[in-house]
């Protein structure tokens, strides 16, 4: 019997579990089960929440079809309210997460004792196609006549532009990018729509998820995109389906900061 909670940032929902004391033995056969929207809890993953002796706290992600994602950036502004309510009592506003893709700085907004949004430091956007990984010699590549802009946030990101995220190939052309030759460990792939220069919105067919609602590092990996190719400013209010995320680029530091809601929903047990 597992006990779990349910929450979710920007309609991005994932299955929480405290698992600090190693409750859970087997994610990556646990994440498709539990997720599973008929058979299971419903979710777009599983995220596992422990102690960590880098950090004050730990996330790892795991995909519904069990894959592990090295960073997940809904879901870290949702572990990071999970804590500070559960764990420190509210009593620090900042505090570091430790993720697949290194230690992560959160600062907790909060009105009086309420919540009100968490800002995460995603660090530097990884741009060397190596390190993406993306077999090309740059980190622009053409798909079916289409360019994208490739951005690892800790996980793989392809970013094109397209008319109207409406119109997009999100479910036609997303699940034959996902596992196209050009990306070694798969991609995330995001289709970016502009509104103006601070503004934009965007849909995603996520690696071993399908389209979610929103997708945190995939905001992170659009609005860097969006920067590189001349598009908007370095602060923009990205519109996903599932909400709105405030990501920001900034200059000094080369540093992605990612600002948005992060909700609970429920909570339960699950029969393994
Ligand atoms: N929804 C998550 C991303 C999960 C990425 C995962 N699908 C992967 O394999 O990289 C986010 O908010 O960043």
């Amino acid at each position: 019997m597992i006990h779990f909670t349910k929450m979710q940032g920007a309609g991005n929902d994932y299955i929480y579990v405290d698992n600090r004391n190693g409750v859970v033995k087997d994610p990556t056969q646990l994440s498709p089960k539990i997720s599973d929207r008929h058979f299971g809890v419903g979710s777009d993953g599983l995220v596992l929440i422990s102690l960590s002796d880098k950090a004050d706290v730990r996330m790892r992600m795991f995909n519904p079809d069990g894959s592990e994602a090295e960073m997940c950036g809904n879901a870290s502004r949702c572990v990071a309210r999970f804590a500070w309510e559960r764990f420190f009592k509210k009593a620090k506003d900042e505090f570091d997460l430790e993720t697949g893709a290194g230690i992560k700085h959160i600062v907790i907004h909060r009105d009086g004792e309420n919540f009100k949004s968490a800002t995460v430091d995603m660090g530097a956007p990884i741009l060397e196609p190596a390190k993406i990984p993306v077999a090309a010699e740059t980190n622009k590549i053409t798909l079916d006549g289409c360019e994208f802009t490739c951005v690892s946030m800790g996980n793989p990101h392809a970013v094109t532009f397209v008319d109207s995220v409406k119109t997009a190939p999100v479910h036609t052309k997303g699940p034959d990018y996902e596992i196209d030759s050009f990306f070694p460990r798969k991609s995330n792939i995001e289709f970016c729509e502009l509104v103006d220069s601070t503004h934009a919105k965007m849909r995603v067919w996520e690696r071993g998820t399908g389209e979610t609602l929103a997708c945190g590092t995939g905001a992170c990996a659009t609005l860097v995109a969006c920067v590189l190719n001349g598009k908007t400013s370095r602060a923009i209010d990205l519109e996903l389906l599932g909400g709105t995320l405030h990501i920001e680029w900034r200059e000094e530091d080369s540093h992605v900061m990612m600002t948005g809601p992060a909700e609970f929903v429920f909570e339960g047990t699950f029969e393994e």
